[in-house]
């Protein structure tokens, strides 16, 4: 379990990234859900030890992480959000020596972790070739293969899914919910169906600061008979925007279709529809950018 308790860190910028996050995540996939901007990385970050917060205190099965970020690091697998390869060496050679940095000096230990993991991962067939040559996914996979150097209990994956095509998505969820059945896997996303899709409990964060935590469906059922969905014209959506509480709009056949959050049928036109994770998402989204313009 890892236990987040009253966590803050203000940039030197001003920027107030994290604010006093109380989080509690156990074993699985655990979605770390937020807009661009909400301090997702910055979270990832600081739990990875590669920064230090202004305050709090981060607990991971009883190690205090933040005195003893050594002790943690021999346990993690980290993939950041950004990270560069060598194009021309191979994944192969690379993994290889990323074994030796994470401490597999044993040689014949260290070939079959990495014989293993390219098998995982589903790269054994490319091994051979540079990792320039790469597919989007390869790299990705490739990136998760590093991360499970060293058999960690603690797996941290900072926005994994973007950029990738549906295929290369799904080959990559499958492979995190399959390594989530035994370790904490913390997945950060923006892409709400990651989370809809693997995660049995989430968190979403909006300008640094936890709106909810939970299980995705239990945060769901609370928004139940009161969303209701209609299609508008594209001239008549912004009284529309202007009026009612829109979550979201959607083109659907090139004409915008709308969510709307009331507690009773906003009119004539609208039909009630089952809640999902997205409503859930923009509601908080929403209500976050709401707050923020009225105290400006
Ligand atoms: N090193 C830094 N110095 C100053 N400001 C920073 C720094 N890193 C991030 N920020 C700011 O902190 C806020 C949170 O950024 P962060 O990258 O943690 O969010 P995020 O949820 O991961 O977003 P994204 O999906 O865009 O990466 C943003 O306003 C960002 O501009």
């Amino acid at each position: 379990m890892l236990s987040i308790k009253q966590l803050s860190k203000t940039y030197a910028n001003g920027v107030k990234a994290i604010n006093d996050v109380n989080l509690d995540i156990p074993n699985g996939m655990f979605g770390l859900l937020g807009p661009n901007g909400a301090g997702k990385s910055s979270l990832m970050r600081t739990i990875a030890t590669l920064q230090d917060p202004d305050s709090g205190t981060i607990h991971f099965d009883g190690l205090d992480v933040l005195a003893q970020p050594e002790a943690l690091r021999r346990q993690l697998g980290y993939l950041p959000q950004d990270f560069g390869v060598y194009p021309k060496v191979t994944a192969e050679v690379l993994l290889n020596h990323f074994a030796v940095l994470k401490g597999l000096t044993a040689r014949g230990e260290r070939k079959e972790a990495v014989e293993a993991l390219l098998q995982q991962t589903n790269l054994w067939e490319a091994r051979k070739r540079g990792l320039g040559t790469f597919s989007g996914g390869m790299r990705q996979r490739f990136g998760i293969a590093q991360a499970l150097l060293g058999a960690p209990r603690l797996v941290i994956v900072d926005e994994p899914t973007a950029g990738l095509d549906p295929d290369e998505r799904n080959r990559f969820l499958n492979l995190l919910a399959k390594i989530g059945e035994q370790v904490v896997v913390i997945l950060s996303t923006h892409i709400v169906a990651d989370v809809t899709d693997l995660c049995p409990r989430m968190a979403l964060i909006v300008k640094g600061e936890v709106r909810l935590q939970g299980e995705p469906q239990a945060t769901i059922d609370t928004l139940r008979s009161k969303v209701w969905r209609r299609s508008v014209s594209a001239e008549a959506l912004p009284e529309y925007q202007q009026r009612m509480n829109v979550l979201h709009t959607r083109l659907v056949g090139g004409k915008p279709q709308i969510n709307v959050f009331a507690d009773s049928q906003p009119d004539d036109g609208f039909i009630q529809v089952e809640p999902d994770l997205e409503d859930v998402y923009f509601l908080h989204v929403r209500s976050a950018a709401a707050n923020a313009a009225a105290t400006v």
